[in-house]
């Protein structure tokens, strides 16, 4: 099989949803809010499954999880659920464990729901020419602070140069991506996103600009400028 028939369908896909979205306050774990009649984390699915490179889904559930059965979604066959963990790196960690002989994995988190198809494909394109992967940024616009510690006064201003918001998702040979991950966390590295545990190894993953509004819903206020978002992205792609 020639290497781009293999790269056309090469990919696995984890979506760490075993979080319960504290800071949402909301009365259910904030990837099971819905906008526009489907939960944020079958907007986030449905976006991953646009590029046919994507041929499974794994997502990483709570073991008190009730909701995700009885999602249309948990029928697909392209989609499987697990059992993640206590961290959103182990709930990675334990979609991982699934993901197979796949050469690459995506991961992305089921509280972005706006992921755009354009990002998406910019994204998977780095196969093509990177041995280490890279992920969804958007460029800080904003000055950003630095707060002394523990009381909220200004210790200095950051350069925001080359300052970057990582996003999901984050794309990375499935081997070398166990590999870090396991160790990080095996030496208690703070893993907040993949690409912290590639950078714990050494690794420098590429940065990729992506859209500002792949937002990852967190705070109550976030939902309504998802839906915002979304309701725009639907429109731009269906004219
Ligand atoms: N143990 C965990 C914690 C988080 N996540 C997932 O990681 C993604 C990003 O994490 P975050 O936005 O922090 O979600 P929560 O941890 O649920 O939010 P909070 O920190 O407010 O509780 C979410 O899709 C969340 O479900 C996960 O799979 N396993
Ligand atoms: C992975 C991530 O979305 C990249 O910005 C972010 O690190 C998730 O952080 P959270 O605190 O688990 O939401």
């Amino acid at each position: 099989m020639s290497h781009s028939a293999v790269s056309l369908a090469d990919i696995v896909a984890v979506l760490p949803a075993a979080g319960i979205g504290s800071r949402m306050q909301s009365e259910r774990p904030k990837q099971y809010l819905t906008i526009e009649g489907k939960t944020l984390l079958e907007h986030a699915i449905s976006a991953l499954l646009r590029s046919p490179r994507v041929q499974k889904v794994i997502v990483a559930i709570s073991p008190q999880d009730t909701f995700f059965a009885e999602l249309p979604i948990a029928c697909d066959a392209r989609v499987k659920a697990v059992i993640g963990g206590a961290q959103r790196a182990d709930s990675v960690l334990a979609g991982l464990q699934h993901a197979g002989d796949a050469d690459w994995v995506l991961v992305h988190d089921a509280a972005r729901p706006c992921l755009h198809i354009d990002d998406l494909h910019r994204l998977l394109a780095i196969s093509e020419t990177s041995k280490v992967g890279g992920i969804l940024a958007a460029p800080v616009r904003d000055t950003m602070k630095r707060g002394e510690p523990g009381i909220e006064k200004i210790a200095h201003t950051v350069d925001r140069e080359d300052l970057w918001h990582a996003l999901t998702p984050q794309f990375f040979p499935l081997d070398l991506l166990k590999a870090c991950l396991a160790r990080a966390l095996d030496e208690g590295a703070t893993v907040t996103d993949e690409a912290s545990a590639l950078e714990y190894c050494g690794y420098h993953p590429q940065l990729v600009a992506g859209r500002s509004d792949n937002i990852k819903v967190t705070r109550p206020e976030d939902l309504a400028l998802a839906a915002f978002y979304l309701t725009q992205l639907h429109q731009e792609e269906s004219a």
